[in-house]
């Protein structure tokens, strides 16, 4: 059996407005990862890219979970652990970085300690590290997904949509974790409130469903986290309202944040440009790249 393999896993946008934890699409933006399984003890580490010179090679590090998740379950022998990583994901900033992170892991050693894990086995798994399925569950399989938990189990749809869109991130320059971006959130929410994200959220999976994108204007709002995260995000209001102002099909918070995110289907440099500008008004740095849906989700490259 090989020692060593090289997966490479996409980046994804979670919430996608009202879909709070349940509505994840993978993007066209990726890390890879080779995992080497070793006789000798100790974790070696080499990042080139994103995080180099900031993640930890120890066992707080969330690759290193996942490996040790599938290798403690399968019962292997391998005392220590080389990872080579090149990271295209930015860190913290609402694009699914650990997500990919974790999913790397599991993909990498299950396809080396012999398969013994389905994709709905590694989806549990990489879950119960992250938290949430809603970016997990696109890392692994790719296109749009909508996941929910039931009783400790996630259940799932996956799908593509009829027609093509493009989305616009705009990545600020400062990080905001996802652990701080949850602890703004109340334990509670106006009984109207609910009402209003449960029929978006119908219509955000009707229209991408059907195609009906002019549907998503309305179908990217949210009252139950984004109103609460503003505040750690300078200019996001503006940024938003930007991007729809130069043409957008709808904007949202990218996960939970800091990056936005812009749908379109034509002006995506326009728009791109437009929100940076609205960010740099507000004393914020940015960048935008312009993305695609991911239909695949995480693969084995070699
Ligand atoms: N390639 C990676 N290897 C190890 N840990 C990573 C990697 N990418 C991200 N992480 C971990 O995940 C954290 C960011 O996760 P999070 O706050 O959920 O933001 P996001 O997933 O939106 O990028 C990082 O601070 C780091 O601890
Ligand atoms: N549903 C989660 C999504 C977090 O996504 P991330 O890419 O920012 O990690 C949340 O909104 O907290």
């Amino acid at each position: 059996m090989a020692n060593s393999i090289k997966v490479r896993v996409p980046g994804t946008t979670a919430n996608c407005g009202p879909g709070f934890d349940a509505v994840g699409i993978a993007c066209t933006i990726y890390n890879d990862l080779e995992l080497t399984l070793c006789d000798q003890n100790g974790i070696s580490l080499k990042v080139k890219g994103e995080g180099a010179g900031y993640i930890p090679a120890d066992e707080s590090n969330v690759v290193v979970r996942a490996v040790k998740m599938v290798l403690n379950k399968t019962g292997h022998q391998a005392k220590g652990l080389q990872l080579n990583m090149v990271n295209h994901i930015p860190l913290a900033r609402g694009l699914g970085s650990s997500a990919a992170a974790i999913v790397g892991g599991l993909v990498a050693a299950n396809e080396l300690t012999g398969r013994h894990f389905s994709k709905e086995e590694l989806l549990e798994m990489a879950t119960a590290i992250e938290g949430h399925p809603d970016n997990v569950a696109p890392a692994i399989l790719g296109g749009i997904t909508v996941s929910i938990m039931e009783c400790g189990k996630v259940k799932y749809l996956r799908f593509l949509p009829p027609v093509d869109f493009l989305m616009v991130a705009v990545i600020p320059e400062f990080n905001l974790s996802t652990r701080a971006a949850r602890k703004v959130l109340p334990q509670t929410v106006p009984f109207p409130d609910a009402v209003f994200n449960v029929s978006r959220t119908a219509l955000l999976i009707g229209a991408l469903c059907t195609g009906e994108l002019k549907l998503l204007l309305p179908a990217l709002e949210d009252k139950l986290h984004q109103p609460y995260r503003e505040p750690l995000i300078p200019g996001m209001t503006q940024v938003l309202a930007a991007a729809r102002q130069a043409g957008a099909l709808g904007s949202a918070l990218s996960g939970a944040g800091p990056c936005l995110l812009a749908f379109a289907n034509e002006n995506a440099d326009e728009i791109g440009k437009a929100m940076v500008q609205a960010f740099n008004v507000n004393k914020v740095k940015a960048k935008y790249q312009i993305l695609q849906i991911d239909r695949q989700g995480a693969i084995i490259l070699s």
